[in-house]
């Protein structure tokens, strides 16, 4: 068995992000970036109000009151031409160009006018009230980099730089392939050894919010021929992912019936629990992750590996495995050889310390325990027992992509 880290590392290597495609901007969020964002033009274009009311040179506003003669207008889109000479205003609006000769907006609370003159009752600085050309960003600045999944915030900035579409990574296209006789879809007649498929679900949700297309292939029995002719389903996706039939019964056929059809193998079973039986392999063209059939187990090996997965093919940096600390709320026992992954909850302690509570009943069926869980408590091979209020480490779950 390998441990979970080289078991990652040798999914990571191989595989390479996908080509880019262009989208529009309304198609944008949660798509990753395959280039800088490079601004086409300068923003602000040219030093504007900030707010309605008089353009003017600061020098004459020194005194308070000061009387200045109103030469003429400047609403947002429409330059005033002229220029503002010694004692005189122009009336001014938010987002308007400043004019020629003014250097300091005075807010129209701050002023009397009759029409024909102005009368500023409070003193200004320089570039008061005005937004300089390029504040926030100039031609040709580097807006978004490359290898970001785009948030609300830079779908706006990037149609401020002006960009109508972007070059971003194709979605991954994730086949996923269940297999078992007992297992029907959610809503079928279900028979009295049955069992209700929830890995396709919740895979295919992890693989949506990880910014990939999911593909569901059906359930395969537990015959080869099922299986073989499921998996041609298969052929054009980035990455199939099986789940069930990998351990070691005889109807656990994902690794037989694969290799017949020629697949390379990588590595079978890790150092992981839930997860042990996890296949890693390539068939012709297609990368293959065989998650093992257990629900718990095939999700938290989705977060594991999956996820990363995803991740290289859109192009995405390494996920720094956002791992956190929190102190135990209650004791474990000595870990044995497979590093352990018990489903825990997050609260916050008397002195406002994180706690990390695993959960009683670690067993790789309960649906409902990993629903409930915040987090991922981390437990290293060979780790010894650990008491309420020792640290460890935890990975948090959730987090979707469709953020603001
Ligand atoms: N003799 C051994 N038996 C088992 C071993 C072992 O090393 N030696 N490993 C155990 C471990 S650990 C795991 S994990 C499981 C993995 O089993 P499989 O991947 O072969 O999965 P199945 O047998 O097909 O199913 C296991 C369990 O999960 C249910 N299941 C399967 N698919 C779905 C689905 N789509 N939705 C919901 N539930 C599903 C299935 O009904 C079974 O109850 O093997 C242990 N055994
Ligand atoms: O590894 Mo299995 O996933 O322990 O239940």
């Amino acid at each position: 068995m390998i441990s979970v880290a080289e078991a990652r590392s040798r999914v990571l290597a191989a595989l390479s992000p996908l080509p880019a495609e262009l989208v529009g901007l309304t198609e944008a969020l949660g798509r990753v970036t395959a280039e800088d964002v490079t601004a086409r033009l300068t923003q602000p274009p040219v030093s504007m109000s900030a707010m309605d009311g008089y353009a003017v040179r600061c020098a004459d506003v020194a005194q308070v009151p000061a009387k200045l003669r109103r030469i003429g207008e400047a609403p947002a889109g429409n330059a005033f031409k002229g220029h503002v000479g010694p004692g005189e205003a122009v009336r001014i609006f938010t987002g308007a160009p400043m004019p020629d000769g003014a250097d300091a907006v005075v807010m129209q609370e701050d002023t009397e006018s009759d029409g024909a003159t102005v009368t500023v009752l409070r003193t200004v600085g320089r570039h008061r009230h005005v937004r300089l050309a390029g504040i926030d960003f100039r031609r040709g600045e580097v807006g978004i980099p490359a290898g970001r999944m785009l948030t609300a915030r830079d779908v706006g900035l990037a149609a401020a730089m002006n960009w109508p579409w972007l070059r971003v990574r194709r979605r991954p296209r994730v086949a996923i392939l269940a297999t078992g006789d007992e297992i029907v879809l959610p809503g079928e007649p279900l028979g009295p050894d049955q069992i209700v498929s929830s890995n396709a679900f919740a895979l295919a949700g992890l693989i949506t919010a990880c910014g990939g297309v999911p593909v569901n292939l059906g359930v395969a029995l537990d015959t080869p021929e099922s299986l073989a002719r499921l998996v041609t389903g298969a052929e054009r996706a980035d990455i199939l992912v099986t789940s069930g039939g990998a351990s070691a019964g005889e109807y656990d056929l994902v690794r037989g019936v694969l290799g017949d059809r020629g697949m390379d193998l990588d590595f079978y079973k890790i150092a992981m629990r839930p997860g042990k039986p996890l296949m890693f392999g390539r068939l012709g063209d297609v990368p293959v992750l065989g998650l093992p059939g257990n629900p718990v187990s095939s999700q938290v090996c989705a977060v594991l590996f999956l996820r990363p997965a995803l991740r290289r093919l859109l192009g995405l940096p390494a996920e720094e495995e956002t791992r956190r600390t929190a102190v135990l709320g209650r004791p474990v026992k000595q870990n044995d050889q497979r590093e352990d992954y018990l489903r825990a909850s997050l609260s916050i302690g008397p002195d406002g310390e994180l706690v990390a509570n695993p959960f009683e009943s670690q067993d790789s069926s309960l649906l409902t325990v990993l629903a409930r869980a915040d987090c991922l408590v981390v437990r290293p091979p060979f780790a010894p027992a650990a008491s309420a209020g020792d640290t460890v480490e935890f990975l948090p779950l959730g987090g979707g992509v469709l953020s603001l």
